[in-house]
């Protein structure tokens, strides 16, 4: 399907741009007439999706929806369309994004960010991996660069082994935010990169909803594995004999083949610099895990907790080179250290299986991170060009979750939420600032516009002493009396007056209806999220018992040996909770983003059930509004629905008026002023600014590209005829062209004698002939024609000019007959020798015809 005859896209259909444009939408939702209706944006979002165009601008910001099936739009070819050109010449298209921003870097040298959001299954990391693909492609390449580029691409596998794992809504999803830098170097190429990871979902490895998986890498052990390897580990192929693995019920799914993948991640991790020791310790510690799962315990007479299951508890100390008695122990234990002294109390069987899955989670979630600090070591930059590294220009992806509303939302939903009310905050407060900045530039009276400002919510959460965070965590201090209800009470007391906060205590009759007791309701900027406060302090307080941290420490599984530092345990500052951890780096997250110029690529699922084709308008409004497009719409069109810089804008539109078409001399601003003056523009309709013209209205531009659509037709006709008549005239000028070479090749041969002059002069006439048979068709019709006239030429000459005794003196063997020098022309001609001779023109030569003109020869 081809793209819409739009306002910037050159591509053109025969149809007219008015019946193209009702069939495919526009190409930027700035352009809609009714453009802060939801149902307008809707209704263009589906036109485009139905013809497979799954992207579209607000703006400089895409909007793209997951297609749900593979389309032929990311080839070579396609990256090769969309590199070094103008964002607004060619369709929207990640390649667009990927590649402005990458202009920005080179020329502007500033650093840029793309930040990639949408829910769950909207496409965000296929997005941030097609970003990644047309770097490596387009980039400048050197056999460094090129380890670079690979190891980029091969950390993607790797880090969705262990992070992403099969939901409900995405079979392939994501379950950490993931903010990238790629480094590229003064020429261009990208030398290094960095991965941050923001908070795992750790709770999936010790339980998974029914219809999910736990995390890609252990189906992938098990089902890739090697025999021999699966001896060593301990471990056989069947999902089914793992605890955590059954969960879900679930383990194997149509659209996921493990035991390909794990070649890919063997792979990968080869690449990203893993060694067969770092890969053989690595997987020790994914099976201890898969032991730890199986570890049972039964109650003895006084309730304590036993071990039942001694065999794991064997494959558990050789797999992280533990004591087995101490690790035993330590299951069942909790160590406290109360006025200096160390006490040991047994924990019943709840308190037991409680330990072993926080043991399991810390142990995935600390590899998880070693994992991502490992691959960062192999992306860091290694040149010894202290040049290229200074002047290197930062280029970040961040690939995070969307906002997230479920039945059931507990304390992951609450840190989600909250990362994108401060994603919102980034996202408005930067595309107000560079409109505010883009008018002020242009001369143009910037018109407020009037926005909500979500800093109000960021602080109920974030703000010190009064906000959530600060009071859970306050609730989390008070261990023993603290519980998830008093954290709730607390809220109540603290917040209650907050607009933006509710409870069923705090709400009219029709909140107390919709939301539970044990809840608590924010008006978030995209709409109402109920937060089940169960389990926030457990989760917040990610606890492991001292004991359990103590003979981490002492593994002689270097990976887990790393992963859990002693200073931890000596250390009396209290450890920061989960959700200080996430506000502190999302601070830092801010920063980074902050410093960087940002593009934007929001991401749209279209329905539930990840098919091809169906759109679901409920689904699809939902995300619309939870991402807060129509508000981006309306800060984009803050005034004006296009802008074009005047060099852009005459150059499309110049035939349009006849003082500015074909070539407007003066400057483009003067040619566009005269332009819009001859279109009947109204002066309310558009603005000139410094570099840009600014349209209000879309349906200023429509009518422009409406009467340019017309005016091409036109235009086709009187280029052909132009063309013609360019053609002609090259012919005769060709012709009239040779006539003087060979009258200057007679004088100079004939007349002089001279040996070195015959030759210069058969390489002229090679020349000559050379002109004509460029494509090796020495009996095409021109050519054919070409050797009458050169005989005709040769023979008028040389009868001409010459006495028949001068003639016959001058040649030193006979002077060639008419049939003669005609044959030798052809066979020159047939053999094509003219090829190697013809390159240059003897300068020689040049003067001599210079010589010639001057003399009225
Ligand atoms: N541009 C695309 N072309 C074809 N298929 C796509 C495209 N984008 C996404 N998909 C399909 O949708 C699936 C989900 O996409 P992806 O994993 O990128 O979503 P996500 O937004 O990152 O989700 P999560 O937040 O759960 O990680 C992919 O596995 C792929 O099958």
């Amino acid at each position: 399907m081809q793209e819409a005859p739009a306002i910037d896209g050159i591509r053109i259909t025969m149809e007219s741009a008015l019946t193209a444009r009702d069939r495919v939408g526009v190409q930027d939702f700035v352009l809609l007439e009714n453009y802060t209706s939801e149902a307008a944006f809707i209704e263009n979002l589906r036109k485009r999706f139905k013809e497979n165009l799954i992207y579209t601008y607000i703006g400089s910001v895409l909007v793209s929806v997951n297609p749900y099936k593979e389309l032929e739009i990311y080839s070579k070819q396609h990256m090769e369309r969309y590199r070094g050109v103008s964002f607004y010449e060619v369709s929207p298209h990640i390649y667009a994004i990927a590649d402005n921003s990458y202009r920005s870097l080179r020329t502007e040298r500033k650093d840029q960010c793309i930040l990639i959001s949408g829910e769950s299954g909207a496409g965000k990391t296929e997005a941030s991996k097609k970003i990644l693909q047309y770097y490596a492609v387009t980039c400048p390449a050197s056999d460094q660069v090129e380890t670079v580029k690979d190891r980029l691409l091969q950390s993607n596998p790797v880090l969705e082994a262990f992070g992403n794992a099969k939901t409900l809504r995405n079979d392939n999803s994501s379950r950490f935010g993931k903010y990238m830098d790629v480094q590229f170097d003064y020429k261009g190429a990208p030398v290094g990169g960095h991965i941050l990871n923001y908070l795992l979902e750790k709770s999936r490895v010790v339980h998974q909803n029914h219809g999910e998986r736990n995390f890609h890498i252990f189906y992938q052990l098990l089902e890739g594995g090697e025999e021999d390897l699966l001896r060593r580990l301990g471990l056989d192929r069947s999902a089914q004999n793992y605890q955590y693995l059954i969960k879900g019920q679930c383990a194997r799914v149509s659209s996921i083949n493990d035991k390909n993948e794990w070649k890919i991640v063997r792979k990968a991790l080869s690449v990203i610099n893993f060694n067969d020791d770092d890969v053989e310790e690595l997987l020790s510690i994914v099976a201890s895990v898969l032991h730890l799962g199986n570890v049972q315990f039964a109650s003895d007479e006084q309730g304590n907790a036993q071990v039942t299951t001694e065999n794991q508890i064997k494959y558990l100390a050789r797999l992280l080179s533990v004591d087995s008695t101490v690790l035993r122990e330590s299951l069942i234990h909790k160590k406290i250290i109360a006025k200096g002294e160390e006490l040991n109390s047994p924990l019943n069987l709840e308190q037991a299986a409680y330990a072993r899955d926080a043991l399991a989670k810390a142990i995935y979630g600390r590899t998880f991170s070693w994992l991502v600090s490992k691959i960062n070591k192999s992306l860091a930059y290694k040149g010894s060009d202290m040049y290229s590294l200074g002047n290197a220009s930062v280029l970040g992806l961040l690939d995070i979750y969307g906002f997230e509303v479920f039945q059931h939302n507990s304390f992951e939903q609450f840190c989600i939420n909250y990362c994108n009310e401060k994603l919102q905050q980034l996202f408005i407060e930067l595309t107000l600032k560079s409109e505010q900045e883009e008018y002020e530039s242009e001369g143009i009276a910037w018109e407020p516009v009037q926005y909500f400002n979500n800093k109000i919510i960021c602080d109920l959460v974030e703000e010190k002493f009064k906000g959530i965070i600060s009071i859970l965590d306050e609730e989390c201090l008070r261990p023993g009396e603290a519980t998830d209800t008093t954290f709730l009470e607390k809220l109540e007391e603290t917040v209650k007056n907050h607009p933006h906060f509710v409870t069923h205590k705090l709400g009219d009759q029709k909140t107390r209806k919709c939301l539970g007791r044990d809840e608590f309701r924010l008006l978030h900027y995209a709409g109402e999220v109920n937060y089940s406060v169960v389990g926030f302090l457990d989760k917040n307080n990610d606890l492991l018992f001292r004991n359990l941290k103590e003979i981490m420490c002492d593994s002689g599984n270097p990976i887990a040996h790393q992963c859990f530092d002693r200073s931890e345990l000596t250390d009396k500052k209290r450890p920061e909770t989960a959700a200080t951890q996430f506000k502190n780096s999302l601070s830092k997250l801010m920063e980074i983003l902050m410093s960087k110029e940002p593009s934007y690529v929001r991401c749209i699922k279209p329905n539930d059930a990840k098919q091809a084709v169906r759109f679901d308008e409920v689904l699809i409004r939902h995300q619309v509004k939870y991402l807060g497009l129509i508000e981006n719409v309306r800060v984009r069109r803050a005034g004006f629905a296009y802008r074009r810089k005047y060099e852009i804008f005459l150059q499309r539109y110049k035939s349009l008026c006849p003082e500015t078409w074909p070539n407007w001399d003066g400057r483009a601003m003067d040619g566009v002023a005269v332009l819009v003056k001859s279109l009947g523009y109204k002066p309310e309709e558009y603005k000139m600014g410094r570099t840009k013209i600014f349209i209000r209205f879309p349906k200023t531009l429509f009518a422009t590209e409406d009467a340019l659509e017309v005016r091409k037709q036109g235009i086709a006709t009187f280029l052909q005829a132009r063309w013609r008549g360019y053609h002609q005239r090259q012919k005769f000028l060709h012709m009239k062209h040779s006539a003087i070479l060979i009258q200057s090749w007679w004088r100079g041969t004939v007349g002089r004698r001279k040996a070195a002059k015959r030759k210069w002069a058969v390489d002229v006439i090679r020349r000559l002939i050379k002109g004509f048979i460029y494509r090796n068709q020495p009996r095409c019709p021109e050519n054919e024609y070409f050797l009458d006239y050169l005989r005709y030429s040769f023979l008028m000459n040389l009868h001409r000019n010459m006495p028949k005794s001068v003639l016959d003196k001058s040649w030193p063997v006979p002077p060639p007959s008419l049939q003669e020098a005609s044959e030798l022309l052809r066979e020159m001609c047939m053999k094509n020798m003219v090829w190697k001779y013809c390159r240059r023109i003897s300068p020689e030569w040049k003067q001599q015809v210079n010589r010639n003109k001057n003399s009225g020869a």
